[in-house]
């Protein structure tokens, strides 16, 4: 096998530390041609169909991709940004903040932020990093809650990644924050700051991305960890069990996938007499397609359609301060034992490679 080229060893070299925040990806441009190339790759990943490979390679070709990339597209179009996708807008921003976070707390580490699907890819930026001499990754995926289709399938791609590399890294994978209490607590202080504005609702929706149901019976964890979030949000709220419900939204293809299913819930939420909801989406760390179009729009037709009368879309944690700050905690949770406090030797050392190469640069600059 042919390893990927990389960068020869060198003696003396200070090991560096990285932080990838992943995220799912998004199309490149709300167009039929760029949301087709994102569903080919993304849906072609075996652990996000499970179907087998002859039978749904034949209804990818032959009937999703065809209708669903224009159907799509339209949709993307109708929460695209002067910026782009909100979901790559939001990530880039929140890897950004994630790194001054960490600097301020003292460590030297870089952050990095990579798609799953599309790009940055995976691949291309650890790539990168190891250029840039990181001897130590730790991944974080967007998701708190872990789901096989999702947190796993990033694993997959990183450790495809690391198969063809001779040099590899030391490297760590968080697998889940669903009950972390910083994320809970900053969960609950964007409810709360929307409370503040507009008042409490009659009953406050949380919709997680839904799975196929089986894949819960097979043994992912997914389904627990969405109620156990909801659980702690809804204690930390003071809400009671009649005050909140947990649903699943975003269902794809015939089979059963978790529920109860968010836009039926709503509207019978809506027939029931319930005059204003709230609806927020834990399990998205970014505002995306999934939230701004099928919750804030779509969602929002369906209960007032049914009768409702206010319907109100509480923003993902985005690049709210109490999200940073706990992603900051987090990840120093994880970086336990990794030097990431340079000491004063290590700090001479850098100094010394950074003068090296630049006195090594004119001498080149001179020479030619
Ligand atoms: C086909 C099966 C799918 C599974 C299983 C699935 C799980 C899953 N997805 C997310 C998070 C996101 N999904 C997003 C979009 C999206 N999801 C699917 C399908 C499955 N997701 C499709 C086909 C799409 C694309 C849009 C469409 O055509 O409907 C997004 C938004 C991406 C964006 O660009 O904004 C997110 C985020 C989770 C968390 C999850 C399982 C736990
Ligand atoms: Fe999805
Ligand atoms: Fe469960």
């Amino acid at each position: 096998m042919a390893f990927r080229k990389e960068p020869q060893f060198t003696h003396g070299t200070v090991a560096k530390t990285a932080i990838v925040l992943v995220n799912l990806g998004t199309p490149d441009a709300p167009t039929t041609k760029a949301v087709r190339r994102y569903l080919k790759q993304f849906l072609s990943d075996p652990r996000v169909v499970e179907i087998p490979r002859a039978i749904w390679w034949a209804i990818l070709h032959g009937v999703i991709l065809p209708f669903r990339s224009s159907k799509s597209a339209h949709k993307y179009a109708s929460i695209w940004t002067n910026e782009g996708s909100p979901l790559k807008v939001h990530t880039e921003k929140q890897a950004t903040l994630l790194r001054g976070y960490l600097g301020q707390r003292g460590h030297q580490v870089k952050v990095a932020y990579a798609m799953r699907y599309g790009s940055p890819s995976i691949t291309e930026v650890l790539d990168q990093l190891k250029v840039d001499g990181c001897e130590r990754i730790l991944v974080l995926p967007a998701y708190p809650q872990y789901s096989a289709t999702t947190t796993a399938s990033i694993y997959d791609a990183v450790f495809a990644h690391y198969a063809q590399v001779r040099n590899v890294p030391e490297l760590r994978l968080i697998k889940h924050y669903h009950d972390h209490e910083e994320y809970i607590q900053a969960l609950k202080e964007s409810v709360q700051a929307h409370w503040a504005m507009h008042g409490m609702p009659d009953q406050l929706v949380m919709s997680f991305h839904g799975v196929p149901k089986r894949t819960l019976t097979l043994g992912d964890p997914y389904h627990c960890e969405c109620h156990k979030t909801a659980r702690l949000l809804a204690q930390q709220l003071g809400l009671g069990p009649e005050q909140y419900q947990v649903t699943f939204q975003s269902r794809f293809g015939k089979a059963e996938w978790l529920q109860p299913y968010t836009a039926p819930t709503l509207q019978k939420m809506a027939k029931q007499g319930v005059k204003r909801v709230d609806v927020m989406c834990p399990g998205f760390t970014s505002d995306c397609l999934e939230t701004l179009e099928e919750i804030a729009i779509e969602a929002k037709q369906d209960f007032l359609g049914a009768g409702g009368k206010e319907f109100h879309f509480i923003a993902c944690l985005n690049q709210s301060q109490p999200w940073i700050s706990a992603m900051a905690s987090l990840v120093e949770e994880h970086m336990i034992g990794w030097p990431t406090h340079l000491t004063d030797s290590e700090r001479t050392g850098m100094k010394l490679q950074a003068d090296a190469s630049k006195q090594r640069a004119e001498r080149l600059g001179a020479a030619q």
